[in-house]
């Protein structure tokens, strides 16, 4: 039998104006793709996911373990943002130190895993470097080190490349890939781009008005015709 990274069974939510139900079961070594028009979900569920919203009903299992009760910083999980990722006026090393302890009580060795994560996603020597002098690219590095650091074997990536360029995109999606081989951890990142799904993706999760509509292999998914938000993602707009 495949062991699921995450399962979500019968999630409820409710906003004032809104209703959100959600059920998957995640295959655990995946990269997700986790995509729906604005609006559809997609940071409300990994909000359930992380543990910064709690359903009203429903299971939020991950490896198999119930999440009912566990705070962010005690779930398996890490979270990497669009951006504001980074404590501004803490240096690279230090928020890369975050991923270790919160309480930032570091040893030797410690500093050496900083330096060895930094070095992984191109960043050797900019240790000392406060995140204000730093691109948008090299920042969203520094919050892939400390994801690297913290080592949790689920990792939900929310927009991460959405203020890059084009060329930045690429390199980033590159890592995350050479990353996942590595690591072989599970990933579900949320993006607005076919492209990061075609190049990156195992799996699609398609979210509609607060529900996962489609959950899919690659090929299958891309090869749906069937549900006119799918057909407006992918640009099949001949067939709407
Ligand atoms: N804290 C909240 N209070 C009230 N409504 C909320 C709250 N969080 C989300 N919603 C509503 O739930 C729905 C889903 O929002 P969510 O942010 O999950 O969508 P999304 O798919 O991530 O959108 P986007 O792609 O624009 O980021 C929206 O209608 C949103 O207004």
């Amino acid at each position: 039998m495949t062991s699921l990274a995450l399962s979500l069974k019968d999630v409820k939510l409710r906003f004032e104006t809104t209703a959100l139900a959600f059920d998957c079961a995640v295959p655990a070594g995946q990269i997700v793709a986790v995509v729906g028009a604005s609006g559809s979900g997609k940071s409300t569920l990994f909000n359930v996911v992380a543990g910064f919203e709690t359903p009203e009903a429903g299971e939020v299992l991950i490896f198999g373990e119930d999440m009912a009760g566990r705070m962010p910083a005690e779930r398996p999980v890490s979270v990497i943002f669009q951006e504001n990722n980074l404590f501004a006026h803490l240096d690279v090393a230090t928020n890369v130190g975050f991923g270790i302890s919160p309480s930032l009580s570091l040893d030797a060795s410690d500093r050496g895993r900083i330096d060895e994560a930094l070095a992984r996603v191109g960043l050797a020597g900019f240790g000392k470097r406060l995140p204000p002098t730093l691109s948008g690219g090299e920042r969203q590095r520094v919050a892939v080190a400390r994801a690297l650091v913290r080592h949790r074997p689920l990792l939900l990536l929310d927009e991460p490349f959405a203020a890059l360029d084009p060329g930045m995109r690429a390199e980033m999606r590159d890592l995350i890939v050479d990353l996942h081989g590595e690591e072989g951890n599970t990933i579900l990142m949320i993006t607005h781009h076919p492209d990061d799904v075609k190049d990156l993706a195992d799996g699609v999760l398609f979210l509609d008005q607060g529900r996962i509509v489609a959950h899919d292999a690659l090929d299958r998914f891309l090869a749906r015709r069937d549900l006119a938000a799918i057909n407006r993602f992918l640009g099949n707009d001949e067939i709407r």
